[in-house]
């Protein structure tokens, strides 16, 4: 296990990459703690012992941001690991798209990973080991570079991961705390059976521009993760890992095997 005594929050536990990545944590040594609007990861976190606590907070406001790093510190003493995971999606057409839809998908997307990340950032300081001070992991998509139509501030939310994820790891590579990102494909979630796998024809669509010709799991996700906030993983930081079935590498489609 590689991650013995470190501590973590996992955004947007309560299902999907989230929940993945809070028991792959767990699996690996660490304690984790679950934040997500939704009290189901309340369960999820009894399932996981002791080593797992849940909060329910809603990541896009500063005061619930403070009072979840509040509630991990009275845990868990201390914070080596942030998974910033929560998001949502919105579909509209440009033309459509209402201003509040657009803010309120930004504010999930991009502005609670800001706001976590300082908040976690200003704790982990703190630690005496200048040398590993502690790591950030931002959940962005391939979308930060492939565009969905109907999905305007979902991608440019993403793209905004990417950059906020350099800018970040710059700004704390001094302070000894790591910054990566992860791009993951298509993963089979809520989120993603809502947005883009409704129908037969939409499936098909995302399969024929995927080489490896499924959609991925959220516990290969979840893996990354594990990998990004280990040691193993001890000289990278600013990057963006995509895990998307070979989805970026392509620019032509590829027949589906139905
Ligand atoms: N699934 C996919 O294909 C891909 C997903 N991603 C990214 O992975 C991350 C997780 O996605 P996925 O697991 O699919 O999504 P899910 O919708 O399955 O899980 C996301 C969880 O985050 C919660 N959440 C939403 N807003 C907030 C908030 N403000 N504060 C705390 N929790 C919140 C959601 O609650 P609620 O359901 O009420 O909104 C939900 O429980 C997202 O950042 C997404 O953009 C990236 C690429 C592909
Ligand atoms: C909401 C998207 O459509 C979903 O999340 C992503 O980032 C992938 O592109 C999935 O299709």
């Amino acid at each position: 296990m590689k991650l013995t005594q470190k501590t973590a929050i996992v955004t947007g536990a309560s299902q999907g990459i989230g929940l993945a990545c809070a028991e792959r944590l767990v699996r690996e040594g660490a304690r984790v703690m679950l934040v997500d609007v939704r009290p189901e990861g309340a369960a999820a976190a009894e399932a996981l012992g002791d080593a797992a606590r849940f909060f329910q907070a809603d990541v896009s406001i500063k005061a619930e941001v403070d009072a979840m790093v509040a509630a991990t510190l009275a845990a868990f003493g201390h914070i080596d690991i942030l998974v910033n995971n929560a998001g949502v999606t919105h579909a509209a057409d440009f033309l459509d798209l209402a201003e509040d839809d657009f803010d309120r998908v930004l504010r999930i997307n991009l502005k609670s990973m800001f706001l976590c990340s300082q908040a976690c950032a200003r704790e982990m300081v703190k630690r005496q080991d200048t040398q590993q001070r502690g790591c950030i992991i931002n959940m962005s998509s391939v979308n930060a570079e492939l565009t969905i139509p109907n999905q305007i501030p979902y991608v440019v939310s993403k793209g905004g991961v990417n950059q906020l994820t350099r800018v970040t790891a710059i700004s704390l590579a001094q302070h000894g705390i790591r910054v990566n990102a992860i791009g993951p494909g298509t993963i089979l979630t809520e989120l993603a059976k809502k947005a883009v796998l409704g129908s037969p024809e939409a499936r098909h669509t995302i399969l024929s521009r995927t080489p490896l010709g499924r959609c991925g799991e959220p516990e290969e996700i979840a893996a990354i993760a594990a990998f990004l906030a280990s040691d193993d993983a001890s000289y990278m930081t600013g990057q963006t890992l995509y895990a998307d079935g070979g989805r970026m590498a392509l620019n032509y489609t590829v027949p589906v095997k139905e």
